[in-house]
């Protein structure tokens, strides 16, 4: 059986890595779905497709299950995302996410989907990562090490904080 699971993984963090584990135990491959693949460089969406690329792939490492890393836009329409995710993507049995949009789309189109438990969420979230790289906070724990390597690679905290930054000429 094939799974496969969505993030936007800005940046992919222990939350995730825990999710992973879970669904390696129940199928025999997995997808990992990098969406929305064409947002980069704000305080949002820091990090490049291929950074996130990089960041999973090195992770999931250490996990005995084949893995495919799939980098997916977004579209306008919600109502064929699904068929978008699934040109995208090699064929997969089950969908895993905790995101309502998702868990909704997918279902709407016949695929089944299972969620997981919400892992430490007080900090094992995007958002809170992102703000304490801004502020020049401790992230480097909440994260896999390779993905500390990945985002020292790419001088990433220095570009969260500059697109966070205000123009403060006020054109
Ligand atoms: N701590 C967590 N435990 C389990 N699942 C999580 C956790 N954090 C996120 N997820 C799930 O992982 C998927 C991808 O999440 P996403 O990449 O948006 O991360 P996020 O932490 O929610 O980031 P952001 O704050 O940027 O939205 C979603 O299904 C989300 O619900
Ligand atoms: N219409 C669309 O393009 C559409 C619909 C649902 C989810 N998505 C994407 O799927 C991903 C879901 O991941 P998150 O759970 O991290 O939000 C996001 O990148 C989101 O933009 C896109």
């Amino acid at each position: 059986m094939r799974g496969f699971y969505i993030g936007r993984f800005q940046p992919y963090h222990d939350g995730h890595h825990r999710m992973v584990a879970e669904i390696v135990s129940e199928v025999d491959e997995l997808v990992l779905g990098v969406g929305s693949a064409g947002h980069s460089h704000t305080t949002r969406d820091p990090f490049t497709a291929g950074e996130r690329v990089m960041m999973v792939t090195k992770s999931v490492a250490e996990f005995d299950c084949t893995t495919y890393v799939v980098p997916i836009e977004d579209l306008d329409r919600n109502s064929v995302w699904v068929s978008h995710v699934q040109s995208m993507s090699p064929s997969f049995d089950v969908g895993y996410s905790n995101n309502p949009l998702v868990i909704q789309l997918f279902e709407e189109a016949g695929v089944e989907v299972r969620q997981s438990p919400m892992f430490n969420r007080d900090v094992l979230e995007g958002t809170e990562l992102r703000d304490r790289m801004i502020e020049g906070g401790e992230w480097q724990h909440l994260v896999p090490d390779p993905v500390v390597e990945v985002i020292d690679e790419v001088d990433g905290i220095r570009r969260i904080q500059r697109v966070s930054e205000t123009d403060t000429n006020g054109q």
